[in-house]
């Protein structure tokens, strides 16, 4: 089976393109993203579910670049919110407005104590054949952490200077890339998808042929 040295990740966020850069580079392949195909028709995320928006994102831009695609659904569920702000995280104050969408969640949760700060961040990743988004494979990670009353550390993405990981006794903004990878939801769905995909994409190629 072979197995491309390049994919395109159907992203437009810069820290995930980070992350998954990263990656892939370990599994022996480099990624394209969105911010390679500024030209592409978007998608607008209608799903009801994480699984459903990132098949949307992964189905879509296969068709639209006529490439296998591997897309990203991720967001942060808050125990206290009822799972707020979830699939919404994004645009949870307003659009990809990560110091607004922080800002929001540290109000929405008050001076709720320590043992009431309970989230999980969740990642579902999609990898689609151009037109063929029958047998999309796809795989998901969650991990549990404690959402801080103040940010701390410096990585600039979305939720991580709120997001505490009590293993490490730090926010995922604290961490090093390998460190926030060996630990974060994203990172544990990268590396159930790295056990899948090699069979998957040799029944994708042989069907082709
Ligand atoms: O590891 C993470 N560390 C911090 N924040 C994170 C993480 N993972 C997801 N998040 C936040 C960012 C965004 O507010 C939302 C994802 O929304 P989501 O639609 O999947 O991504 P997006 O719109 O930023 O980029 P795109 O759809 O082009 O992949 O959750
Ligand atoms: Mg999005």
């Amino acid at each position: 089976m072979t197995m491309p040295k390049m994919l395109v990740v159907a992203t437009k966020n810069p820290g995930k393109a980070r992350e998954f850069a990263k990656m892939f580079a370990q599994a022996g392949m480099t990624i394209k993203t969105l911010l390679d195909y500024p030209d592409a028709r978007q998608v607008n995320e209608t799903g009801h579910s994480f699984k459903e928006n990132a098949q949307l994102k992964a189905d879509h831009f296969a068709h639209e670049l006529q490439l296998p695609v591997a897309a990203d659904d991720s967001g942060l569920m808050i125990d206290a919110l009822h799972g707020m702000p979830g699939i919404r995280s994004a645009r949870y104050a307003g659009d990809h407005n990560d110091a607004a969408n922080n800002a929001k969640v540290l109000v929405e949760m008050g001076g709720l104590p320590r043992d009431q700060r309970g989230a999980t961040f969740h990642s579902t990743l999609v990898l689609a054949w151009p037109d063929r988004p029958t047998v999309d494979l796809i795989v998901s990670g969650e991990v549990r952490g404690e959402i801080l009353t103040v940010p701390q550390g410096d990585n600039d993405f979305g939720y991580d200077p709120l997001f505490y990981f009590p293993p490490l006794g730090k926010t995922f903004a604290e961490m090093t890339p390998e460190e926030k990878n060996g630990v974060s939801h994203r990172g544990i769905a990268m590396r159930r998808l790295e056990q899948q995909w090699p069979a998957w994409w040799a029944a994708q190629e042989e069907d082709q042929a």
